[in-house]
């Protein structure tokens, strides 16, 4: 199975060299256009692969079910959490806003797609790849800035209960894999917990050491013939 990896910054692609093949390895820059436009853009370079993984750390929703910094998670779906618009203190989704069909336009030249381009089931073959490493999967988050207050998070949880994960590509990557119709997950590694911002306590290198075994431990399994069929 081909595997395209994108990652936001070098640092993260660093950490995966020498991952075993065929995976191609793309660096997006941060946040959800840059990781759309990259992923986009690598797609249209081609080969076309298998599998795109949204790759890299993350911040942990904190919640009984949450998992640890340092621990890596799977998604179950990736989803855009500020996009749409905020009437006072409420903020409204595409689902609020009737926005959540994705135009069926030709000139995409790409099938229909999911009806709601503000979220994104990932591949099918996730949770079942997820129970096999030992990971936690469920929902994560794709946001444009950094979440940075209990508040935040907490509204964030409201409307994505049991999310997992935050970051600022997943999203964007899955939008762009969508398109071509190549099915995508997200894996990353916690480095913080979503909430007040508290830099010093951030643990990159867990999280990039929890990411590359799992990522290790994907794509050795990907190379079983069982997973092809899910792709
Ligand atoms: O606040 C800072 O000083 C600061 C310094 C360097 C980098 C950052 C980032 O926010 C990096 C964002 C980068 O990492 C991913 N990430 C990691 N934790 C989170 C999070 O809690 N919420 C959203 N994204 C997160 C993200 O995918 C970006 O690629 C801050």
């Amino acid at each position: 199975m081909d595997v395209l990896i994108v990652v936001a910054t070098a640092a993260e692609a660093g950490r995966l060299s020498g991952l075993p093949l065929p995976a191609r390895v793309v660096v997006c820059g941060v946040g959800p256009v840059a990781a759309a436009l990259a992923t986009q853009a690598a797609l249209l370079r081609g080969p076309s692969p298998d599998l795109v993984i949204s790759a890299g750390i993350g911040g942990a929703y904190v919640h009984p079910s949450g998992v640890e910094v340092g621990a890596a998670a799977v998604a179950s779906e990736m989803r855009y959490g500020d996009l749409g618009a905020w009437n006072g203190k409420d903020f409204l989704t595409f689902d609020d806003l009737g926005l959540s069909v994705f135009p069926d336009s030709p000139n995409l030249g790409a099938p229909p797609l999911a009806p709601n381009p503000g979220r994104f089931l990932a591949w099918a073959g996730s949770a079942a790849l997820a129970s096999r490493l030992g990971l936690a999967c469920g929902p994560f988050i794709t946001v444009s800035g950094v979440t940075g207050s209990n508040e935040q998070a907490q509204a964030q949880l409201a409307r994505v209960p049991g999310a997992l994960i935050e970051g600022m590509e997943g999203a964007g990557v899955a939008q762009a894999a969508a398109l071509h119709g190549v099915p995508c997950t997200e894996i990353r590694g916690a480095s913080n917990l979503v909430g007040p911002r508290d830099r010093d306590s951030w643990q990159i290198g867990a999280a990039l050491g929890a990411l590359r075994a799992a990522l290790e431990s994907v794509l050795e399994m990907l190379a079983e013939e069982e997973w092809a069929a899910d792709a």
